[in-house]
C-alpha cells in the first residue's frame, strides 16, 4: 500500500468540464487540504460555487495560485499563456504547475518561458472527456480507468513527477509517460483528426439545401448521429487544438486524404475486394479497443449526462 498523495493547497484555474471534474476527483480522493477553484467568467464561477465542488472559489487566478503546492491549468489551449502570465509572480518555490490541455508541445513552449525557474512545470492530458462543457457537465468519475498522459520535460524533478502521477492515480486514472511531441502525433490521429472529420461531415450536411437538410435530421441513423455528438464539442477548445497542433494534424490529414482518394478509386472502379479488405481490417481495430476495455465509456458518460 503506497502513501496517500496529499497537497496542502491545490489551485485549479478554469472551472469547466475538465477543471470541475478534476476538482470533484480531488475531493473524492481527499487529496487537498484546501482546494481552490478559479474561473475568469463570473457566471461560471457562481455556478461552480453553487455546485460546491471545492473549498474556495475566486475569479482571481493569482489569488488562487498564491501559496498553492499544485496548480492545475484547465483552460482552452490558447488561453494557457495568459494564465501563466497572471500566476507567475505569485508561484511558490517548489510548486508543481500542470495542465490538462489536449495539445502538449505548444502548451509547454508557451508556459515554460513565463514561469519562474524554481517551479516544476509538468504538463498532462487526461484522455477522457465528453462533447459538453462547463462546470455542471463535470463529474468525479470521469477519469476512472482512463489514461492520463504526462509529458515531463527533460531533467524533470523525479519527486514532483511521482507526486503528480500519484495524484492522477488517486483520481482513478492509469498514467502513461511520453514526450510531448509523441503525444501530439498520437492524439492527432486518435482524437484531433476524428473531430475534424466530424465537424466536416456535419458541416457538409448543414450546407445542403433546406429540404435535404431536414431529411438528414429526420432520418439520421447511427453513423451520422455519432458524428453530430462529436461535432457539438466546444468551438473555442477545438479551434485552439487545431491552431496549436498544426504540424501533426496536417501530417495525419495528408495520409487520411491519400487513403480517402484510394477509397474513391475503389468505389469508382468497382474494386469490392479493396473495400472488403479495408472494412475487415478496421473491424479488427474496434475489437481490439473493446478487448482493451477502451470502448464507448466517454460517449456513455456524455449520454448519461444528457439524460
Ligand atoms: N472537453 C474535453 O473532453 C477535454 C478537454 N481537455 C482540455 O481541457 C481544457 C479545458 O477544456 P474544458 O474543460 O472542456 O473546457 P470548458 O469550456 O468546459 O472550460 C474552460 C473554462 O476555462 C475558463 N477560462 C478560459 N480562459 C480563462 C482564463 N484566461 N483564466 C481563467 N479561466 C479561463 C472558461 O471561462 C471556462 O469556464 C482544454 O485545454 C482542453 O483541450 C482535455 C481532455 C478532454
Ligand atoms: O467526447 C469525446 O468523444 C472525446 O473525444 C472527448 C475528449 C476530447 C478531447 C480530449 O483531449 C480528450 C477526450
Amino acid at each position: 500500500m503506497t502513501d496517500k498523495v496529499h497537497f496542502d493547497r491545490i489551485a485549479i484555474i478554469g472551472a469547466g468540464l475538465i477543471g470541475s471534474s478534476v476538482a470533484r476527483a480531488v475531493m473524492r480522493a481527499g487529496a487537498a487540504g484546501t482546494l481552490v477553484v478559479s474561473d475568469r467568467d463570473e457566471a461560471v464561477l457562481s455556478e461552480a460555487e453553487k455546485l460546491g465542488f471545492a473549498h474556495e472559489f475566486t475569479v482571481n487566478a493569482r489569488e488562487a495560485a498564491q501559496d498553492a503546492d499544485l496548480v492545475v491549468i484547465a483552460v482552452p489551449v490558447g488561453a494557457m499563456a495568459s494564465v501563466g502570465v497572471t500566476i507567475a509572480p505569485v508561484l511558490k518555490a517548489g510548486a508543481i504547475v500542470t495542465d490538462v490541455g489536449s495539445v502538449k508541445e505548444g502548451v509547454f513552449k508557451a508556459l515554460e518561458p513565463l514561469l519562474p525557474g524554481n517551479v516544476h512545470l509538468i504538463p498532462g492530458h487526461p484522455v477522457a472527456g465528453t462533447e459538453q462543457s462547463g462546470p455542471s457537465a463535470g463529474f468525479a468519475s470521469l477519469f476512472d480507468g482512463r489514461w492520463c498522459i504526462i509529458t515531463p520535460p527533460q531533467g524533470v524533478d523525479e519527486g514532483a513527477l511521482e507526486k503528480l502521477t500519484k495524484l492522477w492515480e488517486a483520481m482513478g486514472s492509469k498514467v502513461e509517460i511520453m514526450t510531448a511531441q509523441h503525444h501530439d502525433l498520437v492524439l492527432a490521429i486518435t482524437s484531433h483528426v476524428p473531430h475534424l472529420i466530424a465537424y466536416n461531415i456535419v458541416g457538409t450536411a448543414s450546407d445542403l439545401e433546406e429540404v435535404t437538410r431536414s431529411e438528414v435530421i429526420k432520418y439520421s441513423a447511427g453513423g451520422f448521429r455519432d458524428f453530430t455528438r462529436i461535432a457539438a464539442s466546444d468551438p473555442t477548445m477545438w479551434r485552439d487544438v487545431f491552431l496549436n497542433n498544426k504540424d501533426a494534424v496536417l501530417e495525419m490529414l495528408g495520409r487520411f486524404s491519400e487513403d480517402l482518394t484510394a477509397l474513391q478509386r475503389a468505389i469508382r472502379w468497382g474494386d469490392g475486394d479493396a473495400l472488403f479488405d479495408l472494412f475487415t481490417r478496421t473491424r479488427d481495430i474496434r475489437r481490439r479497443i473493446i478487448d482493451a476495455g477502451q470502448d464507448e465509456e466517454a460517449a456513455d458518460f456524455g449520454r448519461h449526462h444528457e439524460e
